[in-house]
This record gives C-alpha cells, structure tokens and sequence, in this order.
C-alpha cells in the first residue's frame, strides 16, 4: 500500500489547477441511465471513485469511455442489459446508490446492494426509499439489497424530506424526471453539485424549476436525451488547497475557483486571518499576518460550513491562536483525524459531535493512518507545517477524491512524495 511522505517546508505560493467536482461527476454519470442517447461529461476528475462508477453503469451494460486522460466521459446507455447494482461494486462507494432512481424511472425496477463508503456514520437510506416510494414506487430490503419497483411506472408527488439529504434529493429528482405528472421536492438539498445535475438534466430535455432552493418541481416527460455537459468546479477540493498558504503562510492562487462555492467556509478563513480574493481566474489566498486565529466551526447542509471541510479545517485550528471549538452536525463519526493529528503534537479533546482545539506553536511530523477521505489530506495538511517528516498510510483513501495531490502540492512548493508500497 502506497504511502505519502511529506516534510514540512515553510510558505507556498503559485497556482493550483481545481478539477471537477467528485461529488457531481458521481451522480451526472448515473444521469446516463435515464437515456437510451450519449450523454457527455467534460471537466471530469481523475480519481478511483470515477473508475468505480464506469465499473457500476458498465455492469448494468452502459458503454463507458474515459478520454483525454480520463477528463471526458462518454456514455451510452442505449442498451442497459441489467437493473441489479451488485454488492461487489457498491460496497466500495456510497454514491453507488445514485443508480437506484434513474434504473426505477427507466425500467420500473431496480435492485441495489446497500451501499458502502467512508465508515464517517451510519448513513440508512430511509430517505431515499421514502421519497421513491412517494413516487409510488414499492421497496422492500431482502439480502442486503434493495428490491425497488414501480410497476405501473412513476407517478409525481408532493414530498417533503425529513432532512435536506444531498444524495436523497439526486436519487428523487432524476427518478421523477420520467415520472408521470408533476413533484414537487420540499426540504430539498441545495449543494452546487444538484444545480449541476439539474443542469445537466436539463439539457437532456427535463423540465425542473427551483434547484439550489429547498423546493425543486419537477414536471415528468416521456423521454430524455443525449447532452454534453461541464462538470462544476470541486469545491471540496477547492476549499482544501485553499487551506494550504493559510497553514504554510505564502500566496496561492486557486484555478477555476469561485467564490460562490465556497461562501460561508472563505468568511471563517477570514475571521481567522486568511484572505480570500476573487481574481479572473480563480481565488487568490494569503495569511494576512503572521499565526491565524482561532474561530468556531459549525457543519451544516450547504449554504452551511461543508462536512467535508471539517477535518481539513481543524488541521489549521491545531496551530492558531486560542481555542476553537469544532461541531460535526452532519456525520456522527467524523473526527476520526483528532487522535491521528494529536500524534503530531496537536493538543484536541473530542466529546461526542464537538472537537474542541487548542492551538500549538508548531506540531511535529510523524508515521499517521488516514480513515477516511477527508481524514487523509487534513493529514497531509497538518505535514505541510509540521516540523521534519510526516508520512501518511493507506492512501487509497486519498485517491477517492484528490487527483495529482502530489504533482499539485509540489507546483506550490511543497515537498511532498509519494512512496510506492509501503
Ligand atoms: C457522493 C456524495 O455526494 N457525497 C456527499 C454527500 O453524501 P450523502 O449524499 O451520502 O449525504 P447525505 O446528505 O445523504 O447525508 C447527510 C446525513 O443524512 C443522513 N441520511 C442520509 C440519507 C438517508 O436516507 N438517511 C439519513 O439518515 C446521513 O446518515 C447523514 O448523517 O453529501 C454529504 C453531506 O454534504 C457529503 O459529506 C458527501 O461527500
Ligand atoms: C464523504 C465523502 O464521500 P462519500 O459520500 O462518497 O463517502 C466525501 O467526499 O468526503
């Protein structure tokens, strides 16, 4: 198992290109499902998730082809040979779920292997299978797997989730794009990455009003078709190297970043000391002076504090100035990075859903584990600062979400490699 080795090297400053988002790419690509026609993804991001995706839609019988080193995504799903999503595929990923709606809305039927994922939190797929069967779909859990069928078809509805669900709205929204009638979506997410969807959509000839509010409409049509389609900026990924020059000290400016997706996450790296300029090209980010500051952190669906920023984020709390008191509402499982960073000096107390940091002068470099996504590069952030050497294990984590992090970090100046099988 490959490891990253990082030592820690004083200020950062250059640019950093931003890929497409992962999180869109994994429900735009099962998209592809709801039309016999080619639908188009450019601007895709090269990560193993992805790869696991085309596995998912080819064993279904989709026709998946990744060009441009892996940054255009072809489909074809004219003829889908499968409705059944095994286990061997999606207990790899959560996102695999997102294969549930459009395979009900194109054959009447589904069955999905519960999925799997980062091991953050429980995450049921009640909400999902509620606002399905709102649809008038019937879904019933047998072998692990969920049985779904809608045999008189889809039929639109009023439905209101019990929680703003990102991946609960991507499965209702494109199953109800083929249903009959009229949905109407209350409680709805409102991350960037479903306005793209409903971009996308869209263009393949939906009819959808209201997304990135809480309420989406949907009005059913017979068919949709063939599209191509701009995956949107990775603001998760972008948050993240965001946070490189604020750790390091220096000047980076971010490719392709915009403001719009990162509002409420840039407004606390401003009251911690970090400045964040919008440029023609990006976002430009600076320490404004010497140690940030501390601030308090609260994670909420989106236009909120992004969950997946929280471990990121304490990697700076861990050396500012005062006490920053850190609350996970949104996974019950995700300080998983606390004990990994302490290895490293860091001075964290973890009760329940809070973290409370106490910041230190400088932490120190050691052997970690990355558990998860997130967990893995707040780790390789914290090495960025930390005095002598970090080495992180278990990259394959990484690799789910953060394409290049090596050739990108060392064009910044970083010193940071890669060590084969270790
Ligand atoms: C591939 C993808 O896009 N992943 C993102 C997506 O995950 P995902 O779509 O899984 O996240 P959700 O918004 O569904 O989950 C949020 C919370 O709702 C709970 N829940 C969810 C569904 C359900 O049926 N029942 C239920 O109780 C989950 O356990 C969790 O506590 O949004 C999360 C929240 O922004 C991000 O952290 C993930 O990176
Ligand atoms: C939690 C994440 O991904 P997933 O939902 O695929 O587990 C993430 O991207 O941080």
């Amino acid at each position: 198992m490959d490891s990253i080795l990082v030592t820690g090297n004083g200020p950062l400053s250059g640019q950093i290109p931003i890929a497409g988002a992962k999180n869109a790419c994994l429900t735009l690509m099962p998209a592809t499902l709801l039309s016999k026609e080619p639908l188009t993804l450019t601007n895709a991001p090269r990560l193993s998730d992805i790869k696991t995706m085309t596995a998912l839609l080819q064993s279904l019988g989709a026709e998946v082809s990744a060009l441009q080193d892996g940054q255009v995504i072809a489909m074809s799903s004219h003829s889908l040979t499968s409705h059944v999503a095994d286990y061997d595929i999606v207990r790899k990923m959560r996102a695999s779920n997102l294969v549930l709606g459009p395979l009900l809305a194109r054959f009447g039927q589904a069955v999905v292997s519960l999925p799997g994922g980062c091991a953050i939190g429980a995450r049921p797929m009640d909400l999902h299978v509620e606002g399905l069967e709102a649809l008038g779909a019937e879904i019933e859990l047998k072998d692990g797997y969920l049985h779904a069928k809608a045999p008189g078809g889809l039929k639109g509805a009023v439905h209101e989730m019990r929680f703003a669900s990102v991946g609960a709205t991507e499965n209702i929204v494109m199953a109800a794009t083929l249903a009959k009638g009229t949905t109407v979506l209350k409680n709805a997410a409102r991350e960037p990455e479903i306005v793209d969807l409903v971009e996308c959509l869209r263009k393949m000839g939906a009819q959808i009003s209201g997304e990135g509010s809480s309420t989406i409409e949907i009005q059913g049509v017979d068919r949709l078709h063939g599209a191509t389609h701009q995956v949107v900026t990775d603001r998760i990924e972008l948050g993240t190297y965001m946070l490189a020059p604020a750790i390091c000290g220096g000047e980076v400016e971010l490719l392709g970043g915009r403001m719009r997706l990162v509002e409420s996450f840039a407004a606390k790296l401003d009251a911690a000391g970090v400045s964040v300029a919008e440029t023609d090209k990006g976002l430009k980010v600076t320490r404004k002076n010497g140690r940030v500051s501390s601030v308090d952190v609260v994670t909420e669906p989106f236009p909120g504090f992004p969950t997946d920023l929280q471990a990121q984020m304490m990697a700076l709390m861990c050396t500012a100035e005062g006490t920053s008191v850190l609350e996970e509402r949104i996974f019950e499982n995700r300080f998983m990075h606390a004990p990994e960073l302490v290895r490293m000096g860091a001075n964290i107390e973890v009760h329940g859903g809070t973290a409370t940091v106490t910041g230190v002068e400088r932490l120190k470099g050691a052997p970690v584990m990355a558990t998860d996504l997130r967990a893995s590069v707040s780790l390789i952030l914290a090495g960025l600062a930390a005095e002598g050497e970090t080495v992180v294990s278990r990259v394959y984590h990484l690799d789910r979400g953060y394409e290049h992090v090596v050739r990108k970090l060392e064009g910044v100046g970083a010193k940071i490699e890669r060590i084969k099988g270790q």
